[in-house]
């Protein structure tokens, strides 16, 4: 990467999309894309995917195009997808079920490794062939398993606390679901997500029509 360059939020963001289509393309037997055409495919321009990948070194050819196999490991190595990263979920309702159980996680690189609820009759079921522990055991198990990143799908009133329970238990990732801001230390990296922001977009653009 070019040391004196901030690479911006929306780049970062943008090279997840560049690494699952570049994937797709891989997989359709494609040794070498241009921009145009993985601009295409994404839905952003040739020129905005030349910017993003020179912020991180010289990729591609000129004239040529970009060796897929090649861009996957990059991309991949710049999102720190080359190595294994050890994941647990809190909180096993209709959201940590789904979550558990996607399977395109651990083609990326994560591993569900651990799993925790409240409730006494979740704990001890098997979940995504993880097994269910009870919150309680949260740190030590955490600890045990080398948790990376922790997915909180509790409900909005349980996030903090599960939250400092993750950071107490030396989790460093978390990516949050309830509708609630979180505090964590400067050392914490903290996504939330809100799902109802697309939704409310849509609905924004619906009712002008
Ligand atoms: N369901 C959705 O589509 C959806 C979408 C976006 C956001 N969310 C948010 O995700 C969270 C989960 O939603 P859901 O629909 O799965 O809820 P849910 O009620 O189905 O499941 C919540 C689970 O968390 C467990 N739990 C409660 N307190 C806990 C604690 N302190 N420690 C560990 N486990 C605890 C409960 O036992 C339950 O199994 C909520 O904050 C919700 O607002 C849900």
């Amino acid at each position: 990467m070019k040391e004196h360059i901030v690479i911006s939020k929306a780049t970062i963001d943008r090279l997840p999309l560049y690494f699952r289509t570049l994937r797709l393309v891989q997989q359709e037997g494609t040794e070498i894309i241009s921009s145009e055409e993985l601009g295409r495919r994404i839905g952003v321009t040739p020129e905005q995917i030349r910017k993003d990948l020179a912020s991180f070194g010289e990729f591609g050819k000129k004239g040529v195009g970009y060796f897929v196999r090649e861009l996957i490991r990059n991309i991949g190595e710049i999102l720190g997808l080359h190595r294994n990263w050890n994941i647990a979920i809190v909180g096993v309702g209709h959201l940590g079920w789904a979550l558990a159980n996607y399977k395109n996680f651990a083609s990326l690189g994560f591993n569900l490794a651990a799993v925790f609820d409240v409730d006494p009759a979740k704990v001890g079921q098997l979940i995504g062939g993880v097994e269910i522990y009870s919150i309680d055991r949260l740190e030590e198990v955490a600890r045990e398993r080398n948790i990376h990143i922790g997915v909180i799908t509790v409900p909005a009133e349980s996030a903090q606390e599960v939250a400092d329970k993750l950071v107490a238990a030396g989790v460093r990732g978390i990516w949050n679901f309830a509708p609630i801001k979180l505090n964590v230390a400067d050392n914490v990296r903290l996504v939330s997500e809100d799902l109802s922001v697309g939704l409310s977009s849509i609905s924004y653009y619906l009712s002008r029509q």
